[in-house]
């Protein structure tokens, strides 16, 4: 661990406090929601997750916990076992001579490939492996660009190129014998192997593969996470921090006082109907009026209150809030005055004023009738 980690559990000589190692995470992905432009359309960086841990060790489990959690973002998961070189033949004929383990048995550069052009924004192709041919077949998987990529796999923090893309890494800490365990019962019942044969692959590879490679690339994590997918907490602190820095709207960054309100997929749907060209006009007003209506009572929760008490029809005393009073509405005309309609729906009886900003000739003087 760094010298700059923030201890949220125990080591030996660390601190116990929840089951979750933070090692200098904030502060680090600076590169998430920095201003690049200034305007909306300007490529957000995906937040890149890193998730090593020995075989077994339950990194899939996290992912997909992590991933059902995220569930208004766009995730694409990235396994490095994907990336597994092809066995040549002479390598199937002493396929129980194989180290699956060795760094090498990975094609790095290609993974690194996938996920820079993944990571600035383009769809990529990743290789479909097999592991009862212990090969690449057809079709290879389409990923589509995503808010949040997450890279799993045994060895993702051995190569620095990799670690550098990453703006989390989490190691799945889990006791050599349930890994064990939980391998024997996956090789066997899962993928049809003799347990001899997954004993004697233990022994001669993964075991020696774990204390010379991955153990050593768990200095490198944020999190370590003990218990892999038992550790609720642990997972719920990493998505919450993840929403964090996802949340940080590139605007945000510009206009300190500029409120961005938090995307579900309701409204991710009414923009995807509103941006489409074949959306009828009247669908059109539909929608765009349903997402104006939010804007404005976004806007109205931003106004001033004062506490009241009212008495409830049983008795007693409900202290609420009072909202301001004499507000009113001012229309831009020629805007189309699209938010007149949701504020009077939501402000009973509000007057609204109108304003048209007038430009006068050529020489861009504007001037504002009431
Ligand atoms: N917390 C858990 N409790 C019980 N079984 C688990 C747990 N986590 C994982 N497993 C099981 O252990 C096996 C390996 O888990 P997986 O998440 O695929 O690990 P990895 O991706 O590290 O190989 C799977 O069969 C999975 O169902
Ligand atoms: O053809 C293969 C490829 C890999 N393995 C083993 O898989 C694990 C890694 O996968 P996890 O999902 O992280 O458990 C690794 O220990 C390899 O030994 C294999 O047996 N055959």
């Amino acid at each position: 661990m760094g010298p700059d980690s923030i201890n949220l559990l125990q080591t030996s000589t660390r601190v116990h406090f929840s089951g979750l190692h933070l090692n200098g995470l904030e502060g680090r992905d600076s590169k998430i929601g920095q201003p690049t432009t200034s305007t909306e359309n300007a490529p957000r960086q995906p937040f890149i997750i890193g998730v090593a841990g020995g075989a077994s060790s339950g990194k899939t489990t996290v992912c997909n916990m992590i991933i059902d959690q995220l569930h208004d973002q766009r995730v694409a998961l990235v396994n490095q076992e994907s990336f597994y070189y092809d066995l040549t033949d002479d390598e199937m004929s002493l396929v129980h001579e194989y180290n699956f383990d060795h760094p090498d048995a990975f094609d790095t550069e290609n993974l690194l490939f996938c996920l820079e052009n993944l990571k600035s924004g383009k769809v990529i192709d990743i290789p479909n492996y097999d592991f009862r041919a212990h090969k690449s077949i057809l079709p290879s998987r389409k990923v589509n660009p995503a808010d949040v990529i997450i890279l799993e796999g045994i060895l993702v923090f051995h190569d620095h190129r990799l670690r550098d893309l990453m703006n989390m890494k989490i190691f799945v800490d889990t006791d050599a014998d349930l890994r064990l365990s939980r391998r024997i019962r996956r090789d066997t019942l899962e993928k049809g192997r003799d347990i001899k044969a997954v004993l004697d692959q233990y022994s001669k590879f993964v075991k020696p593969a774990f204390d010379d490679f991955i153990l050593p690339t768990k200095k490198y994590a944020d999190i370590i996470i003990p218990r892999g997918g038992d550790n609720h907490v642990a997972i719920d602190l990493i998505v919450q921090h993840i929403h964090t820095k996802l949340g940080q709207h590139q605007l945000c960054k510009i206009y300190p006082n500029l409120n961005v309100i938090h995307s579900t997929f309701q409204i991710r749907g009414m923009h995807t109907i509103i941006r489409d060209a074949q959306t009828s006009k009247h669908d059109f007003i539909f929608y765009s009026d349903r997402l104006i209506r939010l804007v404005v009572e976004q806007g109205l929760g931003h106004l001033p209150f004062k506490e009241k008490q009212v008495v409830t029809p049983t008795g007693s005393v409900y202290t609420g809030v009072d909202f301001c009073k004499r507000l009113c509405g001012i229309s831009v005309i020629r805007s189309g005055e699209s938010m007149e309609n949701a504020l009077r729906a939501c402000c009973k009886g509000i007057k609204i004023g109108k304003i048209l900003i007038h430009r006068e000739g050529d020489n861009a003087n504007i001037s504002k009738l009431a």
